[in-house]
This record gives structure tokens, sequence and C-alpha cells, in this order.
């Protein structure tokens, strides 16, 4: 398998945790509410991923189509640049008129007027002529090349200048004469038709991830919209009478929703539009309501929160067609998925505390609005790396997602290196902060030797 987070997700346990069938047994995927057996991350990831297929290609606009996969090949319509066009601000020169120009002895050349960038006419330049041009403007019919004003005494009969007076300052725009100190080849400090790309070449293949030069090439060939696989869109939901918003007091036993927050930015760094909605109470019906009134906004719906086994674990209540089921790792022991509503949109019930929201966010839901966009990497990369504090204790039959710092190898290492923060508590929400990585200890591995290399997932 390939050096990805996947790789994280490859294996199962050797043994299960829970007094369940096995895998493949009976309470496989499928068999009602899934609760009673443990399911690897690979096979809870499977389950989702095997379900989800890109989304439809829509025509964007350039910059809603940022970051999305474009699904047509691109040709050039016309030459790019479309006209030759000078690289400098100067003069457009025939090149025989300064072949012997020196500063001691310069050409002197008549200045027939100005070219300014967007300039639709410009004079001819004939023999001993010359134009004043800006940068980006045509060049004049007869002229060969451009020498910059820093060649050149501007017209002032000094010397060399170092640059041409403002418009706003000379609005009549050049005339009289003009020394040019250097000669020029046929060419020089133009840009010529074409020499970008020339019409019909192909500008972008479909596939292609359109990032910031491929979106500038577009608006460059005239484009203002293309066709592309959508980002999804992805509601978030957080569950849980205890929460407040941030901004408000917290109050006796309340604490702030920080989950909404985390995963609607989590879905965004995805790649998603994420739109989030506050904390519902836990009550089921309330809870139903508004994920009932999302879904029509929803390519997938995420909550947190109320999966676990206590009385008012609402989404397990609510969203009865839901396969709820307990992972082998750790954190995010408890989650559920499944397809809800007409337009069965994918559900995905994260657990509530923090960490295992995040973490199984990374592994679950990343991978599954990556697959609906259409676009690679689907999953966080995944390296090998040196951790020098080891692991004391993972608990065999869980894959443990320890949150680390990795710190990348130096130009003589082989390996980089990574080290805990923080403990395994899925409440410990400033560790995660000050992570960037997650260290993977595998179910049938209960320690990790102090400099043993273990897999790491990279979360940046
Ligand atoms: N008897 C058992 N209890 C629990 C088990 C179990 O197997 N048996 N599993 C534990 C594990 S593991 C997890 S993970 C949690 C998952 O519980 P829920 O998904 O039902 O989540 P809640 O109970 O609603 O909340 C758990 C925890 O997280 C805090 N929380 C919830 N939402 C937010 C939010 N939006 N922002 C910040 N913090 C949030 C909540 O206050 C709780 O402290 O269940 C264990 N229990
Ligand atoms: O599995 Mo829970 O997600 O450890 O805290």
């Amino acid at each position: 398998m390939s050096s990805t987070a996947a790789r994280a997700a490859d294996q199962g346990p050797d043994q299960d945790p829970g007094q369940g069938p096995r895998p493949g047994a009976a309470g496989a995927p499928g068999g009602g509410r899934g609760e009673d057996r443990f399911w690897t991350v690979a096979e809870h990831l499977d389950d989702i991923l095997g379900q989800l297929h890109p989304l439809d290609p829509i025509e964007l606009q350039l910059l809603d189509a940022q970051g999305c996969v474009l699904v047509e090949d691109v040709t050039v319509p016309g030459a790019l640049p479309p006209f030759d066009n000078s690289s400098m601000d100067g003069y457009a020169v025939r090149i025989a008129d300064i072949a012997a120009a020196t500063e001691e002895y310069p050409a002197v050349l008549t200045v027939v007027g100005d070219i300014a960038a967007g300039s639709e006419t410009a004079p001819a330049v004939g023999p001993g002529e010359a134009a004043r041009i800006m940068t980006g403007a045509p060049l004049p019919p007869g002229a060969q090349a451009v020498v910059p004003v820093e060649w050149t005494d501007g017209g002032l009969g000094q010397g060399p200048v170092t640059a041409m007076p403002a418009h706003s300052e000379a609005p009549e725009g050049a005339s009289g004469r003009v020394r040019v100190y250097r000669p020029a080849k046929a060419g020089q400090h133009v840009r010529a038709r074409g020499c970008d790309a020339g019409a019909g070449e192909l500008a972008l293949r479909a596939g292609t991830v359109l990032g910031a030069p491929q979106i500038g090439l577009l608006a460059a060939l005239g484009r203002a919209a293309v066709k592309v696989r959508p980002r999804p869109r992805v509601v978030v939901l957080s569950t849980g009478s205890e929460l407040v918003q941030p901004g408000q007091e917290a109050g006796p036993g309340r604490i702030h929703d920080s989950n909404s927050f985390q995963l609607t930015a989590a879905a965004r760094d995805a790649g998603a539009i994420a739109y989030r909605v506050g904390a519902i109470a836990d009550d089921a019906g309330a809870l139903r309501a508004a994920v009932e009134d999302q879904l029509s906004r929803a390519d997938i719906v995420v909550t947190s929160g109320g999966v676990s086994v206590g009385a008012y674990d609402v989404v397990k209540e609510a969203m009865r067609e839901v396969e709820f089921r307990k992972l082998a790792m750790q954190p995010g022991k408890p989650q559920g998925f499944g397809r809800v509503g007409p337009d069965r949109v994918p559900f995905i019930a994260l657990p509530g505390n923090p960490v295992s929201s995040y973490v199984s966010f990374e592994l679950f839901v990343r991978p599954a609005i990556r697959t609906l966009m259409g676009t690679g990497p689907v999953h966080r990369p995944l390296v090998r790396a040196r951790c020098p504090e080891g692991v004391a204790s993972s608990p065999r039959g869980r894959r443990q997602f320890l949150r680390g710092w990795y710190e990348p190898p130096g130009v003589d290492a082989e390996l980089g290196v990574v080290t805990p923060v923080g403990g395994t508590g899925s409440h410990l929400i400033k560790a995660l902060a000050h992570a960037n990585a997650l260290i993977v200890v595998d179910e049938d591995t209960t320690e990790v030797a102090a400099g043993a290399d273990v897999d790491v997932v990279l979360l940046t």
C-alpha cells in the first residue's frame, strides 16, 4: 500500500477486544446496528469510502473552482501572449540604427511617440526613429527590438537615466530625440506572440487540481468558468446539552462547544465547503429535525457526540438508519455511519471527546471529502519516524493514535523524529493543538521501546 495514512488503517487487530464475533462473522457490516463486535479502522474506512463516488461535475466560476479537479481538457483559444510586446520600459527601435551605438558615440533617434500598455494603435517606427514604449505594450510596426530606458538618455540629453518621468509629471509624452548607448539584437526585450502557448495547444489536462497558477492561466486564456468536480458541502453539527457557544459564559457544569469549530475547520482544510451548525441539545426530536433541515445543502453530514452508551446519546436515538459500531482504535472507539434522507446523504457520526472527534475526522471524514472531490491524496501522508522516548503502554487489540510532534529528517538523517505530546486522554485538547502528527501504535503492540521506529500520520 502507498505511503499514506491508509497504511495506518490496513490491518485489523489480532484479537477482538470485545466479546463479539470476529470480522466477517454474524454482526459484520449490514447486520443490524453493528454493536456486537469491534470493527477495524480499515473496515470502517472501507465501508464509508465504498459507498462514495466523486460528485457530478458542474460549471464553476474560476475562484469557486479553486482546489477542485478539472474534468475537461482546456485548450488555448488564441496565442499567448496574443501579440508581440515589450518586456521593458524603453524605446522600440530598428536594430540597424543602433548597431554601432556606444556611450561615447550614441545613436541619436527621432522619437515618434508613446506606446502605453493597452494602446490600440502604435506609431510605425521608420529608419532613424524610435517610439517610447512601456512593458506589455504592443511592439509597433517597423520596430525589431526594445532598448531599456536605462540604455538611453531618456530624451533629456544628459547621459544615461534610470527611469522615465511619470506620465502625471510629463503628460505630453515623449518627442524630440533620444540617445541610445548600446546596440540590441533582433527580438531583444520583445515577448513574441505565442511564445508561451500557441492556439489549439493543450493548456490544462482533465484531472488537474486547480491551484493559483492554474486559475491564473485560465483567466489569462479568457475563461470565466470551468467544468470541475465541486467541493463537497459538509454540514457539521455538534450535540450535547452541556455545550455553550464561544463568546458566551459557560456557567456551572457547562463547557464551550469546540468540536463544531474544530471539525468545520478540518473540513475546510480537506477542501470542503463547510457549514457549522451550532450545538444541538440532547433531544432526539430536535436533532432529527436539525439534520433533516440541513440535508438539502449537504453532501456529507458530520456529527460529534452522542454515540456511546449513555442515557443521553441522542445521535444513536435519533438516527435509526445509521449503523453505530465500536472500532478497535483509541481514541475513537464509538462511531456511526449511514445514509440519510431521500438522497441518501452520507452521515458520519463521530464521538464527542474532542481528540476522538478530530482523530476520527482525519481518518474517516477527510478521505470521504477527498473521494467526493475525486482528488488525491485521499489520506494524510504516513511516514516512518524514530521515536526516542518510546511509548510506555498501549492497549492490546486497539490501534492507538497518540498525538506527537514530528521533526522531518535533517540532511544526513534517513528518518525524522517524533515525540509524544501530552497523554492518551481523549479530552486533552491543548496537547492536540500542540501536535502536528499522530503516532500509530498497532493493535498487537503494547509498548514501543525508546529509539524504535514508528508509523506517523502527518497532520499538516
Ligand atoms: N460506559 C461507557 N462510557 C463510555 C464509553 C464506553 O465504551 N462505555 N466510551 C467512551 C468513549 S471511548 C468515548 S470517545 C465517549 C464518546 O461519547 P459520545 O460520543 O457519546 O460523546 P458525549 O458523551 O456527547 O461527549 C463525550 C465528551 O466530549 C465532550 N464533548 C462533546 N461534544 C463536545 C463539543 N462539541 N465540544 C467540546 N466537548 C465536547 C463532552 O462534554 C464529554 O465530556 O464516550 C465514553 N464513554
Ligand atoms: O475512544 Mo474514546 O474515542 O477513546 O475517547
